[in-house]
């Protein structure tokens, strides 16, 4: 079983002509709401690759909290381990105007109450050799404290580093899996702009150095891992993209399900990058993420 502990959100989304100025109230033209955080679209989309998956975290006692759970429910991950907190529900405030331009003001919310107590009771209901996925979403010391607990009970951990955080770094040292995408992977490493051969001697000396392996996204370009010692790359679809948001975190999920059942690496790799690219070709995050049979499908037909 694969244990994701993260966060969970409502996104609230209002479209407007023109993005307002400070001080400034405009007409919106639409609104919607969408269950959404980093840790629940992961395990949504673990558990719509066929894993089984617990999901820990926390929502509020408020009329977001089904809301937030409805697809995760839906799709049987366990939730068990979801906490009701006396915070609120998490929230993202996402404006959006017409030029595709957006302001996001996120508020943890019960997310942000997640410490050790939350860590160490997820890993603790963990089995040696199972598969936990973290991303930066809930503070950094409960990630750090669940990462230890991880290492410590012979728990493989992947930790996505998004959004980057000031302790992103010095965390993603205790993991033994690293998902990062370009810019995340830039910060990492301690370099502004790299190229594609100056980003390769960065993983190899990375991945020598700590023994992990890392995983970086490239948008379009699909993925390059290092595994090992040794270079793994994977492409995804050629598509044009409706609305890539969600693109990270269905990756994710498919590559911890596609390690979880014991893939090898190059077609989990493979598989999460073409689940990637069809979660770009709907809008929204959650619903965009893909099932298995369309990502079976997808493989097939671009074998
Ligand atoms: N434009 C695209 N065309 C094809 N596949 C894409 C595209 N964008 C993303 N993908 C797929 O999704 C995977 C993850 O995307 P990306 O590297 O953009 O991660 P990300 O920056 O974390 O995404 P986001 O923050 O938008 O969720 C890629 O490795 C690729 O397989």
């Amino acid at each position: 079983m694969i244990t994701v502990f993260g966060s969970i959100n409502m996104d609230l989304i209002a479209t407007t002509e023109r993005l307002p100025r400070p001080g400034e109230t405009v007409a919106g033209r639409s609104f919607s709401t969408a269950a959404g955080g980093k840790g629940a679209n992961q395990a949504l989309a673990a558990t719509r690759a066929g894993a089984r998956v617990r999901m820990a975290g926390a929502v509020g006692a408020d009329n977001f909290a089904d809301d937030a759970l409805a697809l995760m429910t839906e799709a049987g991950t366990d939730l068990s381990f979801v906490r009701t907190a006396s915070e609120p529900t998490g929230t993202a405030h996402i404006l959006v105007g017409d030029d595709g331009e957006n302001v996001i003001v996120v508020v943890p919310g019960a997310n942000g109450a997640i410490g050790d107590g939350e860590a160490r009771a997820a890993i603790g209901a963990m089995n040696r050799g199972d598969l936990l996925m973290l991303q930066l979403e809930v503070p950094a010391s409960a990630v750090e404290t669940a990462l230890n607990a991880a290492r410590a009970a012979g728990i493989i951990s992947l930790l996505n580093t998004a959004p980057l955080t000031p302790e992103a770094a010095e965390l993603s040292r205790l993991a033994d899996i690293v998902v990062a995408n370009e810019h995340e992977f830039e910060r990492l490493s301690g370099h502004d702009v790299l190229s594609p051969d100056e980003r390769r001697d960065a993983m190899a000396r990375l991945s020598a150095e700590t023994g992990q392996t890392l995983v970086i996204t490239l948008g379009a370009e699909g993925v390059i891992a290092i595994r090992d010692g040794q270079f793994h790359e994977a492409m995804g679809l050629t598509i044009t993209p409706v609305d890539t948001v969600g693109a990270g975190d269905t990756f994710c999920g498919y590559l911890a399900a596609g390690l979880e059942a014991g893939l090898d690496f190059d077609r989990a790799l493979r598989r999460a990058a073409i689940a990637g690219s069809l979660a770009c070709l709907a809008p929204g995050a959650q619903p965009a993420i893909p099932l298995a049979v369309e990502v079976d499908a997808a493989e097939a037909e671009n074998s």
